[in-house]
């Protein structure tokens, strides 16, 4: 893979945890919030009133909503409300599969630009990913899920690293999130692959030391995705610092 000018950024999900300014404080660039409505997974999780409330306590910080939701059309309205300080701070990112189908997804991108938002689109593990790339143009972010969508915990899944390479190779500035089995242990594949926005839940919030994590998922994006040489790596870090 040729190197990529993408940022490194990491951004521990919250499904399973309310320690929001902890995983700040431990290096985390981003927040990506897990919206489910137990309809397109089982599970549900919270919804635009609490990404708002979440919001004033931390107005600076990007945010990633994952909606895990049959008709994101819907909450588009809802989620806007919590912009933060300055525009692009707010990711809108539904999954294909719940649109496409229905033939609006155009739409609901359409409709998450003209509220101000980034879009991103995400596919789950069994969708081809030629689906999301005839999107490439339109979209600020690509979620390549490494585990099929609706609990914390699971394996990732290598043989997703196709999908990411490809978006990789055709649109080298587009951020690439990868999303599910994400941790010190599994990074190097999604960094190799061209991933810059790694999404790690228990591979954070499970770790001994978060903010080593962190850092160690953060050069390994830089080191294998950007080809930055080991002395220009991110000094590593560790909570007791
Ligand atoms: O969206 C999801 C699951 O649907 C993820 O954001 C997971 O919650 C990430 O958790 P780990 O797999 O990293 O534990």
């Amino acid at each position: 893979m040729a190197p990529h000018c993408c940022a490194a950024m990491i951004g521990p999900s919250v499904l399973d945890c309310d320690m929001v300014e902890r995983v700040l404080k431990a290096g985390a660039d981003y927040v990506h919030l897990d919206v489910m409505d137990g309809h397109f997974v089982p599970n549900i999780s919270f919804g635009p009133y609490v990404i708002e409330c979440l919001r004033r306590h931390v107005p600076d910080i990007p945010f990633d909503c994952h909606m895990m939701t049959s008709e994101p059309e819907n909450w588009v309205a809802g989620v806007a409300k919590a912009q933060g300080s300055k525009p692009g701070l707010l990711t809108y990112t539904f999954h294909l599969e719940t649109t496409e189908e229905r033939g609006n997804t155009q739409q609901v991108i359409d409709d998450i630009k003209s509220h101000g938002m980034r879009v991103g689109l995400g596919i789950s593990p069994d969708t081809p990913v030629e689906t999301l790339l005839k999107y490439g143009d339109q979209i600020d972010l690509a979620l390549i899920m490494t585990v099929h969508p609706g609990k914390g915990g699971q394996s990732f899944m290598e043989n997703m690293m196709s999908k990411v390479r490809k978006v990789r190779e055709l649109y080298p500035e587009m951020d690439i999130e990868v999303d599910g089995g994400v941790k010190p242990a599994t990074i190097d594949a999604a960094a190799e692959a061209g991933a810059n926005l790694i999404v790690s839940g228990s591979g954070v919030y499970k770790a001994s030391d978060m903010a080593e994590s962190i850092s160690t998922m953060r050069r390994s994006v830089e080191k294998l995705g950007q080809g930055k040489e080991d002395g220009d790596l991110t000094p590593m870090r560790s909570d007791k610092d």
